[in-house]
C-alpha cells in the first residue's frame, strides 16, 4: 500500500536502517502510524501523532519511504491519552487507542481528503463538500463478531489476535472493541478445547484441527453463533465437544463447523456443516430484521450501521419511483433499507448464501420489488443494462479492492442520474471516484466512524451525473 501510494514519487531514500534522527509528524497514514518528513524523505512513525515532535530510529528502508520506531517524544500531542488496553502495544487489532476518540474523528476524515488528493488526481479535493465523521456515542464494545486464531503455547490453548507486525498470537481473553459475548464465548470454547484436547492447528507443521473460533452476536436479538473453522473435517471427540458446548453454553442458537485445510490468511473454507441448532442467526437494524448465516458478510458494527444506511438513504435521495441496483449486497440490508422507498431493488453478491439470506429477508418483510442474484456486480449490471433494465440510482458497496474497472465501465457507459458509493477503503474509493469522475460529479462525501480505535474509516460519497 505504502509502496504504490509513493511510488510516484520517485523519491530515493537516504536514511540508513538504524539511523537516529527527529521528525514532526504531519498526520496519521492509512495504516494508522504517525507520517512525517526527514530532510523531505517520508517516514512512517507507527504511535507518533499529527503535530508531534518525536525523535526515531529508522527500522526498515524502502524504495520511496522509511518506517522507524519512536526513541523518544520530545513534543507531545495534546490529543495523545492513555491506551486503555492494557494489551494495546503487543495486539495489532486496534491502532489509534493512544489518540483521543474526538482527535481520532478528525483524523479518519483527513485520511480520506489524503487518499483523494493521492489517487483522484481528477477531483479539486479543496473544493470537495467532505464531511466530519459520524462517530459513536459510546465507542467501545462495539463489534457483533470476533474471528479469533487458535494456537497452543505450553499446552495451553490460547485464542486471539496476532501480535502488531508478527505471527505471534496473543491471547485475548477480554477485549474493548468486541461485545462482551463473543469474548466471553470464545473463552469457554477454548476451555472445552483444552478439557477434550481437541488438536489445535498448526500454522507451520500444517498439522492439526482447530483453526479459528467465530462467534457472532445479534446486538438486537442475543442470538449467537459459533462457527468452529477446522483445517480437517473430521473432529477427534467431535460429538462430546458438541455436547460440552451446548451444556456449557445453552445460549448458542447455532453451531457451525467450516473446513478449511488451505494455507491461506482467509479465515473460511467453502464446506460449511450446521452441527447443533440453526442455520442462522436473527439481526434487527431499525424495523427489519435479517438471517444471517456463518459466511455472509454483515456490518460488524450495527450500531453505526443504521446511521451508515440513513446516510446512504439520504444521498440517494428517493422518490418512489426509481429502480436502484444495491451492488455487492451481502445479506440484502443496504436495498432492503431502501427499498419502500424504491420502485424496485436489484442486488447480486458472490456468496451464495447471501442471496439466499437476501431473499429470505426480503420474503419475510413482504417486499415484492426485490431481486437478488449470485454473481459479480461486473457481470450482472452490464447484463441488466443490455437487456433493457436501466437503473436510475446504483449504490455499490464493494469489498476493499473496489469496484472491478467493468463495473465502472458500465456505469460511465449508461450514466444513471445517481452513484452512491459506500467504501471501507480510502484508497479504492478515490481511485473509482477518479474514473467516475469523467461522467459525474462528486456532491459529497460523508466519513463514518464504523471501526473506532482502529484507522479504518468508513464513507459515503453521492455522485450526481454531470449536465
Ligand atoms: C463490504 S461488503 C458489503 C455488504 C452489504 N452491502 C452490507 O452492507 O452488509 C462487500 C460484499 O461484496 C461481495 N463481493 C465481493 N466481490 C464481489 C463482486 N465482484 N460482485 C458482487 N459481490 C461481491 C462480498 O461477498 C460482500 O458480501
Amino acid at each position: 500500500m505504502r509502496g504504490t501510494d509513493m511510488a510516484k514519487q520517485q523519491m530515493n531514500i537516504k536514511i540508513k536502517k538504524g539511523e537516529q534522527f527527529p521528525v514532526t509528524i504531519q498526520r496519521i497514514g492509512i495504516n494508522g502510524e504517525g507520517v512525517g518528513y526527514f530532510q523531505k524523505q517520508v517516514v512512517f512513525v507507527p504511535g507518533a501523532l499529527p503535530g508531534e515532535e518525536v525523535i526515531v530510529e529508522a527500522t526498515d528502508i524502502h524504495p520511496t519511504y522509511a518506517e522507524a520506531k519512536i526513541k523518544r517524544i520530545r513534543k507531545r500531542s495534546p490529543n495523545r491519552i492513555k491506551p486503555p488496553c492494557p494489551l494495546y502495544d503487543q495486539c495489532g487489532g486496534c491502532q489509534l487507542q493512544h489518540l483521543s476518540y474526538e482527535a481520532q474523528l478528525e483524523a479518519k476524515r483527513d485520511i480520506v481528503i489524503q487518499a483523494l488528493r493521492r489517487h483522484a488526481r481528477r477531483l479539486d479535493v479543496d473544493k470537495l463538500d467532505i464531511r466530519p465523521t459520524i462517530g459513536m456515542d459510546n465507542p467501545w464494545h462495539y463489534r457483533n463478531k470476533s474471528q479469533f486464531q487458535v494456537g497452543m503455547k505450553e499446552g495451553k490453548v490460547l485464542a486471539g489476535l496476532y501480535g502488531i507486525n508478527s505471527h505471534r498470537l496473543i491471547d485475548l481473553s477480554e477485549c474493548r472493541v468486541q461485545h462482551p459475548q463473543t469474548t466471553r464465548v470464545t473463552n469457554i470454547v477454548k476451555t472445552i478445547l483444552q478439557d477434550l484436547r481437541i488438536p489445535i492447528y498448526n500454522e507451520r507443521t500444517r498439522t492439526g484441527v482447530v483453526r479459528t473460533i467465530v462467534v457472532r452476536v445479534g446486538f438486537h436479538t442475543g442470538d449467537i453463533q459459533l462457527v468452529l473453522v477446522t483445517a480437517t473435517k473430521d473432529i477427534p471427540r467431535k460429538q462430546l465437544l458438541i455436547d460440552e458446548i451446548r451444556r456449557r453454553l445453552p445460549e448458542v442458537k447455532s453451531i457451525v463447523q467450516n473446513i478449511n485445510g488451505e494455507k491461506t490468511s482467509l479465515i473460511f473454507g467453502d464446506e460449511t456443516e450446521v452441527l447443533a441448532g440453526d442455520e442462522y442467526i436473527q439481526e434487527t437494524l431499525g424495523d427489519l430484521s435479517f438471517e444471517l448465516s456463518s459466511r455472509a458478510f454483515f456490518q460488524l458494527n450495527p450500531l453505526q450501521t443504521v446511521k451508515l444506511y440513513d446516510e446512504v438513504k439520504k444521498a440517494a435521495a428517493l422518490t418512489g419511483t426509481e429502480r436502484i441496483v444495491d451492488a455487492y449486497c451481502g445479506v440484502g440490508t443496504i436495498g432492503l433499507w431502501l427499498a419502500r422507498d424504491a420502485k424496485e431493488v436489484r442486488g447480486m453478491d458472490t456468496i451464495p448464501e447471501a442471496i439466499e439470506d437476501a431473499q429470505n429477508n426480503a420474503k419475510k418483510h413482504g417486499f415484492t420489488n426485490t431481486h437478488y442474484v449470485v454473481g459479480k456486480a461486473e457481470y450482472w449490471l452490464p447484463k441488466w443494462v443490455k437487456g433493457g433494465w436501466k437503473p436510475d440510482v446504483i449504490i455499490v458497496d464493494p469489498p476493499r479492492v473496489g469496484c472491478d474497472r467493468a463495473l465502472l465501465e458500465t456505469i460511465l457507459r449508461f450514466r444513471p442520474q445517481k452513484v452512491v458509493y459506500v467504501s471501507c477503503n480510502p484508497s479504492s474509493l478515490a481511485r473509482d471516484l477518479d474514473a467516475l469522475a469523467a461522467q459525474y460529479r462528486v456532491d459529497y462525501i460523508q466519513p463514518v466512524d464504523m471501526f473506532p480505535h482502529t484507522a479504518h474509516v468508513e464513507s459515503v460519497a453521492r455522485l450526481v451525473l454531470k449536465l
